[in-house]
Parts: structure tokens; sequence; C-alpha cells
């Protein structure tokens, strides 16, 4: 069967959440596909490759087993990743690739890696490029991703505040686990023989609700129909990027109804800006229910550039969302708003485009209570009017607040690498 591209499936999920388990049952399962199969892994010893090789055809000496050990194929071994996958393909001749990569992964990158190559992306093109040319696109194209998710460790995850070293970046878990799961096309929830049904139930939900575009398979011990998983054709960069949960309510809020199991999401505006502290010491206390919050506020005394809030579980980012449009230089700012005369309906005549845009989601929320909650700890009437650099304020300050340069976008992909955890509690 001769095939221009060879399609890719990258399998992601938290460490132990049965990556490899799925890996060794589609290598298992027949299928007409000749399959090649890279595996990585942070340590120096590949285990999951090991595992592989004991439990399929492929074996370690095959060139159809690539291992990439010693790091994440999502930060330093990206440009290994794509001279890998080029020499394989140059190498031997197969149908599919499926990647497993460390249970520390993100999603984006790999797919950015996959799908832009050295010549779009930000990589130092390595001596092998340099020589040959060769880009991974030309060989390859991304099919589907595959989150597996834990259903044992699914709620755990989200209660607890552990984090795992990724290199020199510290990552923590249930935010590692919503980014899996809010880009990828399928979701394998595994480990479905270790949990109740209504249990099962109430995660489907939230990660329909986290995800609303992917599709959900339930399974146990891996066994996934390959059909789910392989040659689908449902990956497409834009889409996935554009397919969290959070990002579709911010453009279409909506109060959505209650389901069987209590999962919700709500947007939450406000045109008046946050007390520091006050909003310091909400998100201090914040209910365990809420599972989940995105979104960019405003925070009195910091009149340039729009903080961004990144909440999994029970890791809270903040991060620079972008420079408020008002805090532009006159002839900037005009030009800008000609350019997005949207902008006019939300301007206000002293404050401009400056507010509060949360989504929040979670289980059996009390809407009106967190709203309420929310709005007390925006200005009162009397605090608009006082000196507001005279609040305490223990949120970060970032590079650059004063004169904040090109971030009219709110985009918090570039602004991640500037996130801070905020140690709010202690
Ligand atoms: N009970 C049960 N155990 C499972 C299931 N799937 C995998 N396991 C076990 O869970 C453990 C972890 O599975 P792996 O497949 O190694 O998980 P992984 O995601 O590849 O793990 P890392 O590579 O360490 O990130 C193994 O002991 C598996 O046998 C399942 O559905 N049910």
């Amino acid at each position: 069967m001769a095939r221009e591209t060879i399609p890719v499936t990258v399998l992601s999920g938290t460490l132990g959440a049965g990556k490899t388990t799925v890996l060794n049952n589609l290598l298992n399962t027949r299928t007409e596909l000749d399959i090649a199969v890279l595996v990585n892994d942070m340590g120096e010893v590949n285990v999951d490759a090991d595992r592989v090789a004991e439990h399929s055809d492929i074996s370690e000496d095959d060139e159809e087993l690539v291992e990439l050990s010693n790091g994440c194929i999502c930060c330093e071994l990206r440009g290994d990743l794509l001279d890998a996958l080029a020499k394989l393909a140059q190498a031997r001749d197969f149908d599919y690739l499926v990647i497993e990569s460390t249970g520390v992964a993100e999603p984006l990158p790999v797919a950015q890696t996959l799908t832009m190559g050295f010549d779009q992306s930000d990589l130092d093109p390595t001596a092998f490029y340099e020589e040959t040319g060769i880009e991974v696109m030309d060989y390859y194209e991304l099919d589907t991703t595959v989150t597996v998710v834990d259903a044992h460790q699914f709620w755990t995850t989200f209660d607890s505040k552990e984090s795992l070293m990724d290199g020199d970046t510290e990552k923590d878990l249930g935010n590692l686990l919503v980014e899996q799961i809010e880009f990828c096309d399928v979701l394998l929830l595994n480990k479905c023989d270790l949990v109740d049904e209504e249990t099962l139930a109430e995660i489907e939900e939230m990660l329909a609700v986290l995800q609303p575009r992917a599709e959900i398979v339930r399974t146990e011990h891996g066994n996934v129909d390959p059909e789910l998983v392989l040659d689908t054709g449902r990956f497409d960069l834009e889409e996935a990027s554009q397919s969290a949960g959070w990002l579709q309510e911010l453009r279409e809020p909506h109060e959505s109804a209650e389901e069987e199991h209590g999962v919700t999401s709500f947007v939450y505006s406000s045109r008046r800006p946050f007390h520091p502290e006050r909003f310091a010491e909400l998100l201090d206390s914040l209910p365990t229910n809420v599972v989940r919050s995105k979104g960019h506020f405003w925070l009195a005394g910091r009149a340039e550039i729009a903080l961004g809030l990144n909440i999994a579980g029970q890791s809270i980012r903040i991060m620079p969302a972008g420079r408020w449009i008002a805090a532009l230089p006159p002839e900037e700012r005009e030009a800008y708003i000609e350019e997005n005369p949207e902008l006019a309906e939300v301007w206000d005549k002293t404050w401009g485009d400056r507010g509060t845009q949360l989504v929040l989601i979670g289980t059996e929320m009390d809407h009106d209570a967190l709203r309420s909650d929310l709005d007390d700890a925006t200005l009162t009437d009397e605090e608009m009017d006082a000196d507001w650099a005279a609040f305490e304020d223990r949120f970060p300050t970032f590079g650059g607040e004063e004169n904040a340069e090109d971030t009219t976008e709110q985009n918090d992909q570039t602004s991640e690498d500037q996130a801070e955890e905020i140690g709010l509690s202690g």
C-alpha cells in the first residue's frame, strides 16, 4: 500500500495512566498495519521501551522501536524527535507510527513540532537537518492525539498539590492532566475496572466539559479498538488548539445546565478591578469543587496589563495575559480600535477595555455564591476613589509590566513561560 505520508498517533497521559499498556495492546491486536513505535522516557534507561519489546513482536534491536531517553520530547528533545523520525522514515518501511510521550509531556508542543518542523518553529536546526534538509513533515502527518486518563487517580490528581520535575521545570500534576485533556482528539478513560459506575459517569461529565470535541472511550487494561485511535484522521492543529471547554465558554458564554452529576461551567465578568488582597484571599480559599478556571482579570494597581488566571485542581498560576488596549500609546490605541470596531461596544470612557472575564468549571458549584464572592473581591465605590497603589498586593509582578511590548493579544502560550505559581497561602 503506497502512502504519501505516514500517519502518526501521539499517546499522552499522566504517569502510570496506562500509555504503555495501551501501546502494547495496539501492537498485539491484529491490525493490517505495520506499526513503528517511538517511546520517550525521562530516565536514562527507557523502561517503557523495554516493556514494549518484552510484550510485543517488536524487539529492542528492531529499528522500528526508537527510544528517546533522558529528557522530554515536548521540550529539550524536540529537535531530537524530528531527527529520529526523519531517520526512521528513511531507514524503514512501515505504515503507521505511534509515539508514546512521557507522563510530563505537554501535547501542544509535541503536535507543533510534528506539524511545523524546523523551518517554521523556533528550534535550532540540527546537524542532520542542515545536512539533509529533510523535514519530518515530508514523511509524516499527525493523525490522532490520544490522552490516556487514569480513572482511579482522576479526582485525587485534582485534589493534590503534587508536582514533578521535568528537567529544570516543575510541573504540577493537576495542571498537566488538564493540559493533556484539553488538547486531544480522543480521551481514553482507562482503569475503569478500578472505579464504580457512578464515579465513571461523573468523570465523563467533567471530561466532556473540559474537552467537548474529543471522543471519550472507556477502557480496561488499555484495551481499545485500534480503529478509534489509529488512522482516524481526527487531528487538526487549529481545531485542537481551540477546543478546550474554557475557551469555547469564553467565546460563547452560557450558563450550562446542571448535568446529572453536577458538572457545570459559567463565565464571571466584571468591569471593576479586584482588590488585590481580597482577591488573593478568595483564591486561597476557593472551594475544591472548582476544578478549572481560566481567563484574565483586572487587578487594581496594575494599570498596564491584564493578568491571566490558570487554575487546575490545586494549582493556581498567574501570568501576564496581554496589555490593555487602554494602556497603549494614543496612536497605537486608536489604530487598534479602528481595526477592531467591536471594541467600541465594551469601551469604558474612563477605563477603556479593562475588565475581568473568568471561566469556572466544577462539580456542584453554587454559581450565585461564587459570583457574589467574586463581586465582593472587587473594589467598593469608596475604594474606587482611593489610592490603588496603597493596597497590599501579593500577586507577582512581571518583566516589562511598565512598558510591556507587543502583548495586545490575550495569548497565554507565550506568557505561560512567565507564569508564576502563586504561593498565596504560604
Ligand atoms: N487495574 C488496572 N491496571 C492497569 C490498567 N491499565 C494499566 N494498568 C497498570 O497500571 C500500571 C501503569 O501502566 P503503564 O501502562 O505503565 O502506564 P504508563 O502511562 O505507560 O506509565 P509511565 O510510562 O510510567 O508514565 C501498570 O502496572 C499497568 O499494568 C487498567 O485498566 N486497570
